[in-house]
């Protein structure tokens, strides 16, 4: 796509894991769509600086529609696996209980658990509760591939394409890029991430917010035969999830995130106070880093909605942009579910997908860097 003018059905602006994950379900549906993104790669932002855990839903508030499309991705995700070449540890995760009135805690969990149909048990030896669904990816590579799969199966990307404008159109938006070019499409998806508001104020639509909750993580690397098999949980917050302690695919152990809520879009750095508030609180889940040194420590920053969450439909200011914001951390968990609802929002809009065809087979990126160096270092750089 050279020319100054290309045209699509749809547009899709941001290439994280959301925006490929919409990609990649129009793609399966016969859909013409491109993925715009303005940095050189897939899933730099908050997409490659999570936490890569693919969460089950077990604590999730049910009737949310973030509960819902976490619930509908574990039911798309097994055969969007199968075909994608995308490290997975399916570990299971567990919650320890360790303060009075943990129990209690557990037991509402358990019972939230299953009004979402998630599978848990508490065992019985010491009242933990066990959530075997619960497992660990490489984000960066889940995004990747996805993408793959979409322009195998007809999709494009167009990276190195910031947009800075979307001009409406008798039969559609038109998106413009930095350099001049524009990409015509009857319908644009707004799944920018941090920027999801600042592209949704292009077209006079100023209904929502996002701000960066930025969550530090600290790596480490155990002596040893020690191991980590499990993603350990503290006791969630409607706000966070606490810190976990999880291993990660590449066989190191990470702990974090931190929940800071910040003004600045661009503020990567993991702050000097990040350490005092993470490492008491895993040394408490998992004793064996006591006395360790992090090998790396990164940020991410969720892009979290001013008192908003899971900002999916068509723009109040103009129903051609569909607005998929304020997707949160379970945004890597929920994206095969998210990307499912917005392909079902498109025939209000003109555009009828097809029926979703098998996931095109394709290959995860390998990289010599782990995926949480390699995007925070990106972010370091950029700085
Ligand atoms: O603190 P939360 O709730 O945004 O969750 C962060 C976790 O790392 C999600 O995997």
């Amino acid at each position: 796509m050279n020319d100054a003018t290309a045209t699509t059905r749809v547009a899709v602006i941001g290439g994280g894991v959301v925006g490929t994950a919409v990609l990649h379900a129009l793609a399966h549906r016969g859909v013409d769509a491109v993925l715009i993104e303005a940095c050189d790669e897939l899933a730099l932002a908050a997409s490659g600086t999570n936490s890569g855990i693919l969460h089950t839903g077990f604590d999730s508030t049910a009737g949310e529609l973030e509960t819902a499309l976490i619930l509908r991705a574990a039911e798309l995700r097994p055969a969007v696996l199968a075909a994608l070449d995308v490290p997975v540890l399916p570990v299971g995760a567990r919650l320890q209980p360790r303060a009075e009135g943990d129990d209690a805690v557990i037991a509402a969990l358990a019972e939230n658990a299953e009004r979402n149909g998630v599978d848990v048990e508490i065992r019985t030896t010491d009242g933990a509760l066990l959530v075997p669904g619960e497992s660990v990816t490489d984000p960066v590579a889940f995004s990747s591939a996805l993408a793959a799969s979409a322009v195998a199966a007809g999709g494009s990307v167009l990276l190195d394409s910031a947009v800075i404008g979307i001009d409406r159109r008798t039969d559609g938006l038109r998106v413009v890029l930095r350099g001049g070019r524009t990409i015509d499409a009857e319908v644009v998806v707004n799944a920018a991430g941090l920027h999801a508001d600042d592209i949704a104020a292009m077209v006079g639509d100023t209904s929502f917010e996002i701000f960066p909750r930025k969550g530090e993580f600290f790596v480490f690397e155990l002596p040893g035969a020690s191991r980590l098999d499990q993603i350990l949980l503290p006791v969630p917050t409607k706000r966070t999830k606490g810190v976990l302690v999880f291993p990660t695919v590449d066989g190191r152990v990470i702990a974090g995130p931190t929940a800071c809520d910040l003004v600045d879009k661009g503020d990567w750095s993991v702050r000097s106070e990040a350490a005092a508030e993470i490492l008491p609180k895993a040394i408490a889940q998992f004793a064996e880093l006591e006395g360790l040194e992090p090998v790396f420590s990164y940020a991410g920053l969720r892009p979290a909605g001013r008192g908003s969450n899971y900002v999916i439909g068509s723009s109040s200011a103009e129903p051609r942009l569909i607005n998929v914001a304020a997707i949160r951390s379970t945004g890597l968990t929920a994206s095969l579910g998210i990307a499912d609802h917005v392909a079902g929002l498109l025939p209000a809009l003109g555009v009828e997908p097809g029926e979703p065809r098998p996931t095109v087979e394709a290959g995860a990126p390998r990289t010599a860097t782990p995926w949480w160096q390699r995007t925070a270092g990106r972010l370091a750089a950029r700085a």
